[in-house]
């Protein structure tokens, strides 16, 4: 039966306010009795249904906005889906049934009722519980409509909180809570290279247990590349989905992802926002539950509703990370290139034309264009430090910046935080957002000096960027990716090292792609003359001297000297032959130089392992024994540099500048081998 009904009320008659009712019912004379007793109130009639479909067709066409509903249909159809449609088009309905049964009630109160009319009625109940409904329906939208403003405010606070980005994405879980149930709610903001991710597990009321990546990770049991894999896998989603009971279950075996969080959290259903920002993030907010069937087309509705303004915010908030982020990368490269300038205004040019020089350069030519990790080897003071600059400037990196990192001075304390940064409040004193060497040396180059000094943890964290490229910054969310090219330099003997056991043998694969081996200036006394004039004229220059070539004899002894501190001692040497010259005359030499090499002259030396070469003694045998040598000549040459210094480590003619080294350096060294600092008069030994 279908049955429209002329919507025209009777002449004379006003309809009740918002009065246009649809009645579902098959029994056609209560049908009909209902009718007459509306219209006779002033209500019109739209139509008559006996059938869901008839009711869902009759629903589209005349827009009821009452609707009084049997329960129990035709052929024994029901009509709770009706109900649910109703609800989600928020058309107040009032059951009419002669069934009065309790588990009945209970299933249908499930669906929200504006009213419940057991038959038979009086006529005066009918329209009273009519009036009612008509009236808490027009003040429960109002409220709910108050209640979602509110909630909009309170999300646009929380998200644009100036607190970690966990903390944001807590106080939105906690504000959704009442909106929409959740047993567990994951939410993540990502982009092509960050992802801000934090899930909460409902614990109690107000109780949620923080689970982050890692955490999630562990619980799941699944590794970070399963897990990148398995969501590589799901397919992609723009919107809002909803997945209860058995629609969730199809889904899992779709997604592993879903099976593993469904399997691990014991959830079985699922809400999903999806929310892509015009900075082309995607804010992603999953809802779990442990019920089978908790979500609603109410709860999409709310989500649809939410969904505008929150992604204002959001891209405001971004807006404003990323020129908080941008003013804070310029501030550090600023302060950086200001440091640079001061620091490096003599590697303008490298300087030599022998033959195993230009080698190098070839292969410096080689490899700056590719994207390979670089190991620079050589002794102290050959240059690595010019040549990982000279592989940036001729690398398409070149326009950004090379971050300089000796992995030898870093405080200990502070190398993580150094190399990767800190969220606000990672660690007591991080009082602001720091960003690391890492971040700050993006789409660049990050040269890690000294990389043979660099403790065994921190190896294993940087093994991890190499190979994931990504770092994470103490107390961040997620990880963030880096594209960092990386040039790696030392003077020590790195296989020795891996040998025994200071440094990782996967690390010293990853970043000996391509070894350059820099030569030490005794195997190359062809550029003596030449480094010689060019150091010199850069000082007289300085000095504002004039510059009158270097004395023949100055020169010979240039030539003679084995040169264990290689180019930086040539140009102390020279530097200190400037100071001391007139003005007047070609320079000469402030000092004799007294080789520490054997009489037949300089030739190869043994593997270079630390900062000075070795005395003349028996040739060591073993690794052991060469360790061992190499430790004692550094030892007696460091105490001795410090007994003629009295002790003095620091400052002009203290033992840091009597061995043209780093005063960090050498404290480093003389740690190392168990020298303690004390006043000169006495052994500096312990
Ligand atoms: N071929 C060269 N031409 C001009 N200057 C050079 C050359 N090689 C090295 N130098 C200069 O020698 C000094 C030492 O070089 P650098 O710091 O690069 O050496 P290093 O091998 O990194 O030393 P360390 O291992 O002690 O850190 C610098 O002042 C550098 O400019």
């Amino acid at each position: 039966m279908l049955k429209p009904l002329d919507a025209a009320p009777a002449a004379g008659r006003l309809p009740h306010a918002g009065g246009r009712v649809l009645i579902v019912e098959d029994e056609f004379l209560i049908a009909d009795s209902l009718k007459d007793i509306l219209e006779e109130a002033g209500y019109v009639v739209v139509g008559l249904a006996d059938s869901v479909a008839e009711a869902m067709q009759l629903l589209e066409e005349h827009e009821p906005n009452l609707v009084l509903l049997d329960i129990y249909l035709k052929g024994g159809e029901r009509s709770l889906s009706l109900a649910r449609a109703l609800q989600a088009r928020h058309i107040p309905f009032i059951y009419i049934s002669a069934n009065s049964n309790e588990s009945v009630q209970e299933e249908v109160a499930t669906t929200q009722p504006a009213g419940y009319i057991v038959k038979p009625f009086r006529k005066k109940d009918l329209l009273y519980t009519l009036e009612i409904a008509a009236y808490r329906h027009a003040h429960g939208l109002e409220q709910k409509l108050r209640k979602e403003q509110a909630l909009q405010i309170a999300l646009t606070d929380a998200l644009s909180a100036d607190v970690p980005w966990d903390e944001k994405l807590l106080r939105v879980a906690r504000l959704l809570q009442p909106h929409i149930p959740f047993d567990l709610v994951m939410l993540g903001l990502e982009d092509r290279e960050t992802t801000r991710a934090c899930s909460f597990f409902r614990i109690g009321f107000e109780e949620y247990q923080t689970i982050r990546p890692a955490d999630f990770l562990r619980m799941t049991g699944l590794s970070a590349e399963q897990y990148a894999a398995l969501r590589a896998e799901l397919p992609s989603t723009k919107g809002l989905v909803l997945l209860n009971g058995p629609d969730f279950e199809r889904a899992g075996q779709e997604s592993r992802l879903m099976q593993a969080i469904a399997k691990s959290f014991k959830v079985e259903a699922n809400l999903l926002l999806t929310l892509p920002t015009a900075q082309g993030h995607t804010f992603t907010v999953a809802f779990y539950s442990r019920q089978p069937q908790p979500y609603q087309p109410a709860h999409l509705e709310i989500l649809d509703r939410l969904r505008q303004s929150m992604r204002l915010t959001l891209e405001r908030v971004l807006a404003f990370d990323e020129i908080a982020r941008l003013s804070e990368q310029l501030g550090r490269e600023n302060r950086y290139l200001q440091e640079e300038v001061r620091t490096t205004a003599n590697f303008e040019e490298i300087i030599g034309t022998s033959a195993p020089l230009l080698a190098v350069f070839k292969q410096v030519a080689q490899v700056a264009p590719a994207d390979t990790s670089v190991l620079i080897l050589g002794e102290s003071g050959t240059g690595k430090e010019l040549f990982a600059r000279a592989v940036h400037n001729l690398s398409p990196r070149r326009h950004k910046l090379l971050v300089k990192v000796n992995c030898a001075t870093l405080p200990a304390n502070l190398i993580e935080s150094e190399l990767f940064g800190h969220e606000k409040g990672a660690f007591t004193g991080a009082t602001e957002r720091r960003i690391g060497k890492f971040e700050l040396a993006h789409r660049g180059t990050i040269f890690l000096d000294e990389i043979g000094e660099m403790p065994l943890d921190l190896q294993t964290r940087l093994l991890r960027v190499l190979q994931e490229k990504e770092i994470e910054r103490l107390g961040g969310t997620g990880p963030i990716k880096t594209d960092v090219r990386i040039i790696a330099a030392t003077n020590r003997h790195l296989e020795k090292e891996v040998a025994e056991g200071r440094f990782r043998l996967d690390l010293y694969y990853r970043l000996s792609v391509f070894p350059l081996h820099l030569p030490p200036l005794r195997d190359r006394s062809e550029d003596i003359a030449q480094l010689a004039q060019f150091f010199a004229q850069k000082y007289c220059r300085r000095a504002g001297k004039p510059y009158h070539g270097i004395s023949t004899s100055a020169l010979a002894e240039l030539l003679a000297y084995s040169w264990p501190g290689n180019i930086r001692e040539l140009e102390n040497i020279i530097e200190q032959a400037v100071i001391i010259n007139d003005g007047q005359c070609p320079l000469t030499l402030g000092r004799p130089l007294v080789s520490s090499w054997p009489a037949s002259g300089p030739t190869s030396a043994p593997t270079p392992g630390l900062y000075f070469a070795p005395p003349a003694k028996a040739e060591p045998k073993t690794l052991a024994e060469v360790k061992h040598r190499y430790d004692e000549t550094e030892r007696d040459t460091i105490l001795a540099a410090l007994t003629s210094a009295n002790g003095r480590i620091r400052g002009s003619g203290g033992a840091a500048e009597l061995l043209n080294l780093k005063p960090t350096t050498l404290e480093y060294r003389m740690e190392k081998l168990g020298i303690r600092k004390a006043s000169a008069s006495e052994n500096p030994e312990s």
